[in-house]
């Protein structure tokens, strides 16, 4: 796998860390000159193309545009610390090239997409209870990693399905870590640039920029409901009907069944303990307050069964029913033209420097609002 051919792959060594690197020549055969066949598809950050390199390893390569990052130096270092990061949840980062005024990531290629595109029913793919459960706790796992796993504590800053890609064994594994900045040494700090997705973004770093790992088991807590309900938390339309998951698990566990969050597309065919963990683990990880949100190691244990979860506190008007996309849009707090750099075509996405004064409105003062959760409730 991925041999180091001398002829092809250089190493660059910066402040003791190897990187390596990939000629531009190399990735434009392994892609056949960046073929418009061979594209996967396109992100926040650029292409991403497929491409098979001479010693038949398959490779996903991603442009990124040059702005996406500081300088080339600053770069192949942030590369060298990332590829270096190997766990079986974690997308293997196998290096990089910088050529050419282009900025290009080589990835192990992952045979079946993103998670997204799983759940939303537009793949072959039919995930079972079981897939469903080894994908959650794969997650977590790989999230787990990068908070504590490694020499470097990284928060991912962007959890969210589609950078859950799915190996041809349908394991979980976790993409465009690192691409964000590098977690620093603090524990608490405060991020002045925002780079996450609006529906998974914890309210104290939409709303503060204040980032630590609980923004990610926030995040974390999302997906997890999108993994049991089958559903997207973030419908990309303007309709003001959009659905907020958290808020209506939440409803539903005061008002009704809990368990009717469940994907119906089970048909009835799940571990129900299983079940109604993953749905304590979302909202316990979703909890408006970072302090009463579990550690993502605790988030492991709680899904393999091995810790209880009584009583979360939780906020059901979270975003508040009236939320909806066309305010993003809006004007920002100044009441000029808004300053997001939010696109069409990217709606839901912030990648660069937007920062968290301007999402301030789309917060309504519904959010402060706390109600108790009792798990111990006959309905769960
Ligand atoms: N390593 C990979 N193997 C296979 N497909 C990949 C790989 N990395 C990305 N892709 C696919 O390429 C497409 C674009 O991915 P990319 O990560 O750039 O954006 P995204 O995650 O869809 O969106 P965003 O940039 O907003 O996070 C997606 O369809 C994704 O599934």
């Amino acid at each position: 796998m991925l041999r180091k051919d001398a002829g092809e792959i250089g190493t660059q060594e910066n402040e003791g860390l190897q990187t390596v690197c990939f000629t531009w020549r190399q990735l434009q055969a392994a892609t056949n000159n960046f073929d418009e066949a061979n594209k996967l598809g396109e992100g926040g950050f650029g292409s991403v193309f497929k491409g098979e390199l001479s010693d038949g390893t398959i490779i996903a390569v991603k442009q990124l545009s040059s702005k996406s990052c500081q300088g080339n130096r600053e770069f192949v270092n942030e590369i060298g610390m990332i590829s270096g990061l190997n766990h079986s949840n974690l997308v293997k980062l196998y290096g990089c090239c910088v050529e050419k005024n282009e900025l290009l990531l080589v990835y192990e290629y992952m045979e079946n997409n993103s998670l997204a595109l799983a759940l939303s029913g537009k793949s072959s793919l039919k995930l079972d209870w079981a897939t469903r459960q080894k994908i959650c706790v794969g997650i977590a796992r790989g999230i787990d990693f990068l908070h504590q796993g490694s020499m470097i504590r990284m928060v991912h800053r962007d959890i969210k399905t589609t950078n859950v890609l799915l190996d041809a064994d349908l394991n979980a594994k976790i993409s465009d870590f690192g691409l964000a900045r590098l977690h620093e040494a603090e524990h608490t700090h405060i991020s002045t640039r925002i780079a996450g997705t609006i529906g998974y973004m914890a309210p104290e770093y939409a709303l503060y920029g204040q980032l630590t790992e609980k923004a990610d088991v926030f995040s974390f807590g999302v997906v997890a409901m999108e993994i049991v309900s089958g559903k997207s938390n973030m419908k990309q339309t303007e309709s003001s009907d959009h659905i907020w998951l958290i808020n209506w698990a939440l409803t539903l566990q005061q008002t009704g069944d809990i368990m009717d969050i469940i994907d119906p597309v089970l048909e009835g065919e799940f571990n129900r303990k299983e079940a109604e963990m993953m749905i304590k683990v979302a909202l316990v990880c979703t909890n408006s307050s970072p302090l009463s949100r579990p550690t993502m190691s605790e988030a492991v244990q709680m899904l393999e069964g091995e810790t209880e979860i009584t009583q979360v506190l939780s906020d059901p008007g979270l975003y508040g029913n009236d939320w909806n996309i066309s305010k993003l849009r809006g004007t920002d707090t100044h009441g000029s033209s808004s300053t997001s750099g939010l696109t069409d075509q990217t709606a839901t996405t912030m990648k660069s420097s937007v920062s968290g004064a301007n999402l301030y409105p789309l917060y309504p003062e519904s959010m402060i609002l706390n109600s108790t959760v009792d798990f111990s409730s006959p309905s769960l």
